[in-house]
């Protein structure tokens, strides 16, 4: 559930940088620091597991220079043994690959997590829970795509709320421990949903660049239903 017994929320939300204006990166991080998001979203492209290319490891090495705030790398990359290390140099607070893009992810968890980095776990909207089903008792993230990777500002997916009931309901089962983060096409009707399936932690790219009042819109995602 999303509050805890003294009924304050427990989501938590991060901005994704994706949507920001790339030469007026520290004006960004500035807007997230301020909004009282939780923790600064970094979506990695390569232009071969998804059909867009972003940014590597300096960027990621240059905000942390910005910020405390926890930095939350997204690898949308094929292969992501090879460059995990870079991101590990780079002040990363939590990893995130995909579980389509990785023959071997259980040993990529242990890579990152030696090096006391979270390590998370991605699924796109086409893929089963079930795939990932061998690691649940052992990341800390779970990232569920709720849009096809590559892009942002498309439309939520549906079918991916059933999956984070899904994915709350065996954590609860087996006490397991991972946070479950929903990424794409998350406003605050979608993060209404999300939060009542199960959601842990929101994503919000275009949706938060595009707020008037950064503030107002993270206290309403972290509130849903509230007048805020
Ligand atoms: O991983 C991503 C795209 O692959 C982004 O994090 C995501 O799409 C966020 O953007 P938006 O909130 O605009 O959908
Ligand atoms: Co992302």
């Amino acid at each position: 559930m999303y509050s805890n017994d003294m009924g304050v929320s427990t989501l938590r939300i991060a901005p994704s940088i994706l949507s920001a204006d790339f030469t007026a990166i520290a004006s960004a991080i500035d807007r997230i620091e301020q909004s009282g998001a939780d923790w600064i979203h970094l979506d990695v492209m390569d232009g071969h597991f998804v059909p867009n290319l972003t940014f590597g490891p300096k960027m990621v090495a240059d905000i942390r220079k910005l910020t405390t705030l926890p930095l939350d790398v997204h690898l949308m990359v094929q292969n992501p043994d090879i460059s995990i290390p870079w991101y590990i140099e780079s002040g990363a607070d939590h990893i995130t690959f995909h579980s389509e893009a990785c023959v071997h992810a259980h040993r990529a968890v242990q890579q990152i997590q030696a090096a006391r980095v979270r390590a998370g776990i991605s699924i796109v909207p086409s893929t089963p829970v079930a795939a990932i089903e061998p690691l649940l008792d052992c990341v800390d993230i779970v990232l569920v795509m709720s849009v096809n990777p590559g892009f942002g500002g498309q439309q939520f997916i549906p079918s991916t709320l059933q999956k984070v009931s899904q994915l709350a309901r065996a954590r609860d089962n087996a006490g397991a421990r991972y946070d479950i983060v929903i990424d794409g096409g998350v406003n605050q009707g979608t993060g209404q949903q999300l939060a009542a399936a199960g959601a842990d932690v929101l994503v919000s790219g275009s949706a938060f660049f595009q707020a008037p009042e950064p503030a107002r819109f993270v206290q309403a995602l972290k509130n849903p239903g509230a007048a805020v």
